[in-house]
């Protein structure tokens, strides 16, 4: 552990600082592509400024003998574009395999200042983010790169989760957590062949109705209910990110064509504080901005809580329910949220405007 002292100080003579706070950026899909598939890259330009984190792909679901062909589209990509208001990062391939040390040799130097954050794969302690962390701070020295590239763990692996604290602290770099549920349901060895969702088999069925004489019906009808696989990692995942003041989301949902499963777990993401999801097809876009930008009903009703509420103090009644200190807060997260978004998305802006905050 690197005392107090040392934590913001760069670690290369001549890198940028470190930054002191990991600042609110929208982020409501990630959205992936292949760089070195033509079709997903010419794509690219044109979905600037229609999704809020464009993230060009270099490990799995690119083919090994198609890695160096994405690197080099990455570089081409992030040359050519001007990614206005939408953030450009990358994700590298994991730090065990023959890639990545080019992949992070090349990046930097090439496209460096131009990247936002670094997406590192399969983290399983604070040793993995020490590495990549020292290493950017070299290459961002040679590269005279005056803005530290930022970075993002995926929690993949039974040793990440139970690391869970120490990966968050590791680095003042340190910018977020995603859900990596493909490789961590492998990992886990849990008996899943999915890309995250739920599965049908994880229920919770209700007790047998009894007959008269009170004997059990085993096999009467029974109500059972599907539950969330992921819940206790989202849940633990958000608890450390807020801790650390870093950003958590939900992962992949590979079911492209379940849009509605999709929108649910995005959902299930949202409501437990994550701030956005990958999209892997541009049908998720729509899905995760919808999804993670607060809706216009729940933007109204925590503005007429917060106006109600006067210095945040204190108890009232709206609509026959109590409000106080900590629904108060609630809401100002919520409102808090709107206005960044806002900013960014005029139909937002538009659809928040127009709300009238009634007594
Ligand atoms: C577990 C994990 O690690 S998840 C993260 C890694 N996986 C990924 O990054 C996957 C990214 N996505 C993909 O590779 C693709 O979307 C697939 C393979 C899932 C589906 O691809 P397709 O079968 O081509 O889908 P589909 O036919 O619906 O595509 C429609 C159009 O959208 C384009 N498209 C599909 N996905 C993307 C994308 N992610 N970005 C940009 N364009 C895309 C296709 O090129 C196609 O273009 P066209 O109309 O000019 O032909
Ligand atoms: O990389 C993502 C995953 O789910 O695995
Ligand atoms: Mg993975």
């Amino acid at each position: 552990m690197r005392p107090a002292k040392d934590f913001f100080a760069p670690l290369a003579v001549g890198a940028p600082a470190p930054p002191r706070e990991i600042p609110a950026r929208p982020s409501r899909a990630i959205h992936f592509f292949d760089p070195g598939n033509e079709k997903m890259a010419a794509k690219v330009p044109a979905m600037v400024g229609t999704v809020d984190v464009l993230l060009g792909n270099l490990e799995d679901a690119v083919k090994a003998e198609n890695k160096e062909k994405s690197r080099q589209g990455l570089v081409d990509i992030g040359k050519a574009t001007d990614f206005g208001p939408t953030q450009f990062w990358t994700r590298i391939n994991s730090l065990d395999s023959p890639w990545v040390l080019d992949d992070l040799t090349t990046l930097v130097p090439e496209i460096g200042h131009k990247l936002d954050v670094i997406m590192v794969p399969k983290v399983q302690g604070a040793e993995d983010i020490h590495y990549v962390d020292r290493l950017l701070a070299q290459l961002e020295a040679k590269a005279g790169l005056d803005r530290p590239i930022l970075v993002h763990a995926i929690l993949e692996t039974a040793r990440g989760v139970a690391n869970i604290e120490e990966i968050c602290a590791a680095s003042p770099r340190m910018q977020g957590l995603s859900l990596g549920p493909a490789d961590l349901a492998a990992d886990r060895r849990m008996k899943t062949t999915r890309v995250g969702g739920g599965h049908p088999g994880y229920v919770v069925r209700q007790d047998p109705v009894k007959d008269d004489l009170g004997v059990p019906q085993y096999d009467a009808e029974r109500t059972s209910y599907q539950q969330d696989l992921w819940h206790y990692t989202i849940a633990r995942m958000v608890d450390a990110c807020a801790m650390h003041g870093i950003y958590p989301y939900y992962g992949p949902f590979g079911d492209i064509k379940d849009t509605v499963a999709c929108e649910d777990q995005f959902r299930n993401a949202f409501l437990l504080g994550c701030v956005g999801a990958w999209s892997l097809h541009p049908v998720q876009i729509t899905i995760a901005n919808k999804v993670f930008s607060p809706s216009v009903e729940d933007v109204a009703h925590a503005r007429r809580v917060i106006a109600a509420m006067g210095d945040g103090t204190g108890a009232v009644m709206i609509d026959g329910k109590m409000e106080d200190d900590a629904s108060v807060k609630q809401c100002q997260v919520m409102v808090a949220l709107a206005e960044e978004l806002a900013e960014i998305d005029p139909e937002l802006k538009k659809a928040y405007d127009a709300i009238e905050v009634t007594a």
